[in-house]
């Protein structure tokens, strides 16, 4: 995970477990990922700045100096983002108070906000293997390549991996979750589980309440949805025109396809005792990087914490990306076997590229479709998120928090600044601020606000 360091303003994770008077140990990841990549091109991510661009100039040496300037682009940008405090830019006494107290990174920021990261690369990088490495390091946040990927977004991970580190929490991921809400309830929160929202309740076109699947309803001055915005605005205010903001969002965006994921616990001596905890496999050909089940993602938390499986095995977690267009209309025989199939395939690749004899040491074995992904997540085919339709202006097209529907927010991936663990806890942050400010809890301005959000919206129209 990112956000778990002590230190910079950008470890959201921390500071939001730290909001509810709660804290997690975790263990620093050494490596990133280790890309396994086409032409056998290893590359591994490692922590220390340094080491990583030794580790690449010395596949690339013709490129060093290419390969120094742009990612000596991305931490300008990622020293600028840190520097911020970070709350919501849709409420303008902050917004303008940033510029002032901050101007050379605002502007900075504002300068690359329209921009994508494989425009600059190619300023500075000629060599087309390298250019398609720059592709994987991108494709594995935001699932597109690096002519579509937001430049913040890109330095944004690029650099945080160096500088807070990847860290992973003690007993799994499953801990921030369960930290969070139990820090809620000691706060005086309340929350309600297996309580799914069937509809947002209007009153004269403001968004007064929620109503469940079992009938109960409650009622609220301001409602936050986290659900995607195709499902706040495709089902949850189902019937309701499409307000424009949200029409100019579907333009620009699309969904990106949800993945297939298999959980395997296999015998520990399967793997050699240095195999770092993540990695990315493209066996031999770059053009199938964005294919569905073209990449495949690994992950093996076991190798950081041990505690998580029995003595003498590890978890490993295998996923790659997958339509849901794949998994539909079949009877349960045929999906059933489907799964079998699909997940034997991608396990065979990588006993092949890393791991001999992988097959005869798995002892539990789960697979998971775009439909899993759907069905216990609630979102929209399953999806992992926004995914641009075209060249996007970077995250010029990115909604905020505030939408058409008086006292309806939206938060999570499908607004700025997009997916990624870190990206949603900003629009967390983000939403919170802009909330209570239209409550009273903060300094609030109506002319200036009407003002900014004219701006901005407007803004999202160049996208
Ligand atoms: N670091 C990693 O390895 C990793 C892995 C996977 C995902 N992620 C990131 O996590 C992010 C997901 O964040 P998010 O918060 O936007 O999405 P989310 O899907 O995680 O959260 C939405 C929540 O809303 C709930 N929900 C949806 N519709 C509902 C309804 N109608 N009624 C009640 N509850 C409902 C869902 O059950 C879910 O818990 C992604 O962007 C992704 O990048 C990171
Ligand atoms: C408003 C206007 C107009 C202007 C102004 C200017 C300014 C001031 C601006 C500002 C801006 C800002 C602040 C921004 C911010 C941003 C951010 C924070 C961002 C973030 C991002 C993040 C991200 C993207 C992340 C991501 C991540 C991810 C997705 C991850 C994932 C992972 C996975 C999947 C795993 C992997 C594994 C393997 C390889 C195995």
């Amino acid at each position: 995970m990112f956000g778990f360091s002590d230190k910079g303003n950008l470890n959201l994770i921390t500071q939001a477990l730290e909001a509810v008077g709660c804290k997690m140990q975790v263990i620093p990841d050494p490596t990133t990922v280790h890309f396994h990549l086409p032409s056998n091109l290893s590359v591994r991510v490692h922590r220390q700045y340094g080491e990583f661009i030794a580790e690449l100039t010395k596949n690339f040496p013709h490129e060093k100096e290419g390969i120094l300037k742009f990612y000596n682009e991305c931490w300008k940008i990622f020293n600028a983002l840190n520097s911020l405090e970070l709350k919501s830019l849709e409420e303008p006494i902050y917004l303008f108070g940033q510029f002032f107290q901050k101007p050379l990174e605002c502007l900075t920021l504002a300068y690359y906000l329209p921009q994508n990261a494989g425009d600059i690369a190619r300023k500075y990088i000629k060599d087309p293997q390298l250019l398609s490495f720059i592709d994987a390091e991108c494709f594995i946040v935001s699932t597109v390549n690096a002519l579509q990927t937001p430049m913040i977004n890109a330095s944004m991970v690029l650099c945080d991996r160096h500088f807070g580190g990847i860290n992973y929490p003690v007993g799994g991921v499953g801990g921030i979750a369960k930290s969070l809400a139990k820090g809620l309830v000691e706060n005086g929160s309340e929350i309600l589980y297996k309580a799914n929202v069937t509809s947002i309740i209007l009153a004269q076109g403001k968004a007064v309440g929620v109503k469940l699947s079992d009938g109960r309803e409650f009622f609220a001055k301001t409602i936050v949805s986290n659900a995607t915005r195709w499902d706040t605005f495709g089902k949850l205010l189902k019937g309701e025109e499409l307000p424009k903001e949200e029409v100019n969002f579907q333009k620009v965006y699309v969904k990106a396809p949800s993945f297939l994921s298999i959980h395997m616990g296999v015998k520990a001596e399967v793997l050699p005792p240095d195999t770092d905890c993540h990695h990315f496999v493209l066996e031999n050909d770059w053009s199938r990087l964005e294919e569905p089940y073209g990449s495949i993602f690994l992950s093996i938390p076991t190798m950081l914490d041990a505690s998580l499986a029995p003595e003498g095995r590890h978890i490993l977690h295998i996923f790659t990306t997958s339509p849901i267009e794949d998994w539909k209309g079949l009877p349960l025989k045929d999906y059933e076997a489907k799964k079998e199939l699909v997940a034997d395939e991608i396990i065979s690749r990588l006993e092949k590229k890393l791991f001999p004899g992988l097959k005869s040491s798995i002892v539990f074995k789960e697979v998971g479709t775009p439909k899993t992904h759907r069905r216990y997540l609630a979102r929209d085919n399953g999806t992992y998120g926004p995914m641009p339709r075209r060249t996007p202006k970077g995250l010029l097209g990115m909604p905020f928090n505030t939408t058409a529907i008086h006292g309806l927010y939206c938060v999570g991936d499908s607004c700025f600044p997009g997916q990624g663990v870190i990206a949603v806890a900003f629009s967390g942050v983000m939403c919170a601020h802009r909330v209570a400010a239209d409550i009273g809890l903060e300094k609030k301005s109506p002319v200036l606000d009407a003002a900014l959000l004219r701006l901005l919206g407007w803004l999202r129209t160049l996208a």
